[in-house]
């Protein structure tokens, strides 16, 4: 049986309601996908072309419908060239939030292993930052709590070896061939170095060059938790999800590390990064 709700002079059906609020939810999702970015304006230029489609065929307005009907079925072939980049990350969100995103739930589910605790002492990780920040040495650490992150750890050269304070002060070292590029921690162990990550195609405040930018796209590529030392200033930043925490004390480092190793959602803590120029503005005004 189908509920039926008059509204005005249209029947419309729970299924019809449902219908409506998972499309409002999908549109709202695709929109905060492209927030910032130029995608957005393409999309909002697509929306427009569809809505006026929808008019001019209800208004029957044949020679336009035509026009603008062409146009959307080749639509969707242009909207997958051009939004390539966002629906990837769109699956890889998908990815991300499902069961099978954690390499762990897989081994439980079909081997029958035991969860593994994807905590260990971050200590090594800390002291390298405090000596890296205290140098000015940049440095740029992907920390992986369920996934090796294999495809952008065959980016660069492959390590396995157990996290040090010395290792990733020589791999960082302005003079190591190692220091370009990121270092993924997974497991206790640098799985490698050097490694490409996606640079984010959002807009960011200007005082972020390409290693914060590299940071916040890695990011929301995945579920790591990306740390940044500038090479600049030898402020420690750490980036989740697309957001942002800049100028951080060791200890703060260390407590998110942990957190997040630990499997405690941390992303409210973490700012937007269209929102950190505004939070900057407020600190000079208070400053002033
Ligand atoms: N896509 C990338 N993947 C990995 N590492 C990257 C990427 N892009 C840049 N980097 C690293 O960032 C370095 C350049 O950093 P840049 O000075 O532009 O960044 P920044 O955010 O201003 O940081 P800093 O405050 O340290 O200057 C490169 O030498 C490289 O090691």
């Amino acid at each position: 049986m189908i509920l039926l709700f008059k509204i005005g002079f249209l029947d419309v059906s729970i299924v019809n309601l449902i219908d409506i609020a998972l499309v409002s939810v999908l549109i709202y999702q695709v929109y905060k996908l492209m927030r910032g970015s130029v995608a957005i304006k393409i999309f909002l230029g697509f929306l427009s072309i569809y809505l006026m489609y929808l008019v001019v065929n209800a208004a029957k307005m044949e020679l336009l419908t035509i026009i603008l009907g062409q146009f959307m079925g080749v639509g969707v072939l242009a909207a997958i060239i051009l939004f390539q980049q966002e629906i990837r990350k769109f699956l890889l969100i998908v990815g991300k939030s499902s069961i099978f995103s954690n390499e762990n739930v897989l081994q439980e589910l079909f081997f029958w292993r035991k969860r593994e605790s994807s905590a260990f002492n971050v200590t090594p990780i800390i002291e390298a930052c405090k000596s890296l920040s205290g140098s000015s040495t940049g440095a740029l650490i992907v920390l992986s709590s369920n996934s090796e992150l294999k495809f952008y750890a065959e980016s660069g050269d492959l390590i396995d070896a157990i996290v040090s304070k010395r290792l990733l002060i020589s791999i960082f070292n302005k003079y190591s061939p190692l220091h370009d590029g990121g270092v993924i921690i997974y497991n206790g162990r640098v799985k490698a170095a050097r490694c490409i990550l996606p640079v984010t195609e959002r807009d960011v405040p200007a005082q972020f060059g390409l290693r914060h930018r590299a940071a916040i796209g890695m990011s929301e590529a995945t579920d790591s938790l990306v740390l940044v030392v500038s090479e600049e200033t030898g402020q420690v930043s750490l980036a989740k999800s697309g957001k942002i925490l800049h100028n951080l004390s060791f200890q703060e480092v260390r407590e998110m590390i942990n957190a997040y190793l630990t499997g405690e959602s941390i992303e409210e803590r973490f700012v937007e990064v269209v929102a950190f120029e505004k939070v900057k503005e407020k600190k000079k005004i208070t400053e002033l």
